[in-house]
């Protein structure tokens, strides 16, 4: 039997971290609709700025028409100079429609950026000048402006000051106000030791007093960082977005070769051909709507993002997000809170419980993780505390998962059942039946049992508890519903795994991970053709995370893993991942479905326009006219003022994504040939001879 002979204090629960929706009420941004008016109204001015040709020039598509459109200016211009001719109606309207595409195409982007640039100008205001108390090596403490500091500072920083720079917590325990940074008003614990190390600059102590670490230069902050992306300064075209934008320029050279070509044809039929009317004609077969909407899309996916609290430093995680079938998650501080805490002391058969409890405290002096310093609160009593002189501590690591003290007559581990037994093995002893009981038991309740050795003699068990974040369950099974497979994997023992994994309502688990298994985990994964997301918090998930295709850290984790992820949700919330794979799929299908659409378009009006063009050569070609078209000069404006219209109308659908719904890959695929292919090929007919109609009737060319 075993006896209980203290019960430490209940977990305090620190509120970060709470699942589920609440991320958009409590943004740190102001968040506003995509299409504010004061956006609009901005994104119009930027339309303009955006048409200098060397911004312009990285989209080769909307480039060629700003080409055309300069071309026709002068033609036109010229034309008008000319006293001799009469003012070209036509000229002048197609010219006019030809700089709507490419401000069209511009005020797309302009709003797609509209919302992060508002973001990125309040976070600016928060990241305001303090006066850092840096320590010196002999404990003198020097003023410096937080500018001014450089990586390895010590900052001395106690309740009501701000956080000068990003950086690690190397002493003390303090609550901290991160709701400048996520929006989140209740405060967070930090502290030395653990995974929750990590304070971010501009951020407020709310109590105590702490020393951090600086591990980030000023300019190069996590705050600086985040501006940089909502801002989308920092933002670079994916492979795959490279790949369409190749495409595209290729078919936009292929097209220009064949009207280039067709001049000469015209000319040998007796049709020669104006230069307004072969630009009009490019401009309307090569790809425009895709072409001014592509990288509208791609900076409305990353937004989606930051408006639920993710900042992706990818967009090519963004895009493997969608496409992930395998999430692993780290156990504590992941999917529990993380303020693993002794909770209680379980001496072995026989022994007292006084020299167990003297033996985790000894073992625990030095331990700076929280769950020493917790076992420090629970068996610590002063009086009692026993002299460690030339002693040598051990501390804990995550490949050895245990820590202790070397004294001058014996040496006092604790740590996980493995570790232990293998200690023992020097002796070659084992662990007592009824203390593994003990474990069992503490495991199965989803505790992590830590074994007390002296030497040979296992003297008990110290009991620690976590508590699971609320609300997993639900949200791990939205993940199923969107096929993919969730597996904790834990450095703890298989029992407690067990429990945990039951408890949160993982598939599978994998338990005494060491960060190499982490990461071999991974890789194995991804060989299988497998895209793998990782959310992790600790400084021994950080190879896992910058091995997975999706690295979400968690906002509450260590610098470190914040730094190899290529995500970080500010919620802490293990389950965000739902949203990246929705958020991700929707860019993927959204992008696709344009692509249809645009390509689709322009087959479409290659049939409005080559029999309207050259029906006085070739009267007979009016049977292919189908549209019944009125002239060909009507026909080419009305196909030219289309081809504009279409990048306008499709604004909406490239910022706000297609709708989503649970559907296989080659469900979502055949629907968008359907709805987007066909949609593609009719919608010019119709609206080119509404068009028609409209210029026809008003006698306008
Ligand atoms: N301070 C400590 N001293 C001794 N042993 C410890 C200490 N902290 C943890 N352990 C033991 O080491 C194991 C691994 O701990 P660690 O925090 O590295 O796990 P992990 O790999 O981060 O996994 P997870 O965070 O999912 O639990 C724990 O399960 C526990 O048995
Ligand atoms: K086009
Ligand atoms: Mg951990």
């Amino acid at each position: 039997m075993t006896t209980t002979i203290a019960t430490g204090p209940e977990p305090t629960r620190p509120p970060e971290g709470q699942p589920g929706s609440g991320a958009r009420d409590r943004h740190p941004l102001p968040t506003r609709s995509i299409f504010d008016r004061a956006i609009l109204g901005r994104a119009a001015g930027e339309a303009f700025a955006k048409l200098d040709p060397r911004t312009l020039a990285r989209n080769p598509v909307m480039f060629v028409v700003e080409v055309g459109a300069v071309l026709t200016t002068v033609l036109w211009v010229r034309d008008v100079l000319d006293a001799g001719s009469e003012p070209n109606t036509f000229a002048g309207l197609v010219t006019a429609w030809l700089w709507f595409t490419v401000l069209f195409a511009n005020f797309a982007e302009a709003v797609a950026e509209g919302r992060g640039k508002a973001q990125a100008a309040t976070l600016r205001r928060t990241r305001s000048e303090t006066m850092a108390r840096v320590r010196g090596a002999d404990g003198t403490i020097e003023e410096r402006p937080s500018t001014a500091l450089v990586v390895g500072d010590e900052c001395v920083v106690t309740a009501g000051e701000v956080i000068p720079g990003d950086g690690d917590v190397v002493e003390g325990i303090a609550t901290v106000d991160e709701s400048a940074i996520t929006g989140e008003s209740a405060p967070v614990i930090r502290e030395s030791g653990g995974d929750r190390s990590a304070v971010t600059g501009g951020t407020r102590v709310l109590s105590d007093e702490i020393v951090v670490r600086i591990t980030a230069e000023p300019g190069a902050t996590f705050l600086d960082r985040m501006i940089a992306l909502v801002e989308g300064s920092a933002r670079q075209k994916t492979p795959n977005e490279i790949a369409l934008s190749i495409l595209l320029a290729g078919l936009t050279l292929i097209f220009l070769l064949a009207i280039v070509a067709l001049q000469p044809f015209a000319i040998y039929s007796g049709d020669e051909q104006t230069l307004i009317v072969l630009v009009a004609l490019l401009v309307c077969l090569i790809p425009t709507t895709i072409g001014g909407l592509l990288s509208a899309i791609g900076i409305a996916g990353m937004d989606r993002l930051v408006q639920r609290n993710v900042l992706a430093m990818s967009g090519r995680a963004v895009e493997a997000g969608g496409d992930c079938s395998t999430l692993l998650l780290d156990k504590t501080g992941t999917i529990t809170f993380g303020n693993r805490r002794a909770t209680g002391l379980h001496p072995a058969h026989g022994v007292d419980p006084a020299r167990l409890r003297e033996a985790a405290l000894l073992s625990s002096l030095a331990d700076e993780t929280p769950e020493g310093r917790s076992i420090v609160e629970l068996a610590g009593d002063d009086a009692t505390r026993p002299g460690t002189t030339g002693a040598d501590f051990v501390e804990f690591s995550a490949s050895t998962r245990m820590s202790g003290i070397d004294l001058a007559d014996r040496s006092i581990r604790k740590g996980a059942s493995d570790a232990v037994a293998r200690w023992l093995d020097q002796y070659e002893q084992r662990i007592p039946d009824e203390v593994v009981t003990t474990t069992s038991r503490i495991s199965d309740d989803g505790g992590t049992p830590l074994v007390v050795v002296e030497d040979a003699t296992v003297l008990g068990v110290v009991a620690l508890t976590d508590v699971v974040k609320p609300g997993m369950r639900e949200r791990f099974e939205e993940l199923r519903a969107l096929g993919i497979r969730t597996v904790m994997i834990t450095g703890d023992n298989p029992r407690t795994a067990k429990a945990i994994a039951a408890e949160a309502g993982v598939d599978d688990f994998l338990a005494e991970a060491t960060p190499e298994d982490k990461m071999a985990l991974i890789r194995e994964e991804q060989q299988g053709g497998n895209l793998v997301a990782m959310t992790g918090d600790g400084t021994n998930d950080a190879p896992a995370l910058a091995q997975a295709d999706v690295g979400v850290a968690m906002n509450t984790g260590t610098q470190a893993a914040k730094e190899a992820g290529n995500m970080v949700d500010l919620d802490s919330d293990p389950t965000k991942l739902i949203e990246i794979v929705q958020i991700g799929k929707q860019l993927l299908i959204t992008r696709g479905a344009l692509t249809t659409f645009s390509i689709a378009n322009d087959v479409a009006k290659y049939f409005a326009i080559i029999p309207a063009m050259f029906i006085v050569a070739y009267p007979q070609l009016d049977e292919l006219n189908v549209m019944g078209l009125d002239s060909p000069e009507s026909a080419i404006l009305s196909a030219v003022v289309f081809n504009a219209l279409a990048i306008v109308a499709l604004i909406p659908l490239a910022l706000r994504g297609v709708h989503l719904q649970a559907a296989t890959a080659s469900e979502v695929l055949r629907r968008n040939l359907l709805i987007y292919g066909l949609g593609g090929l009719v919608t010019p007919f119709i609206g080119i001879t509404l068009i028609d109609l409209v210029i026809s009737t008003l006698g306008i060319v």
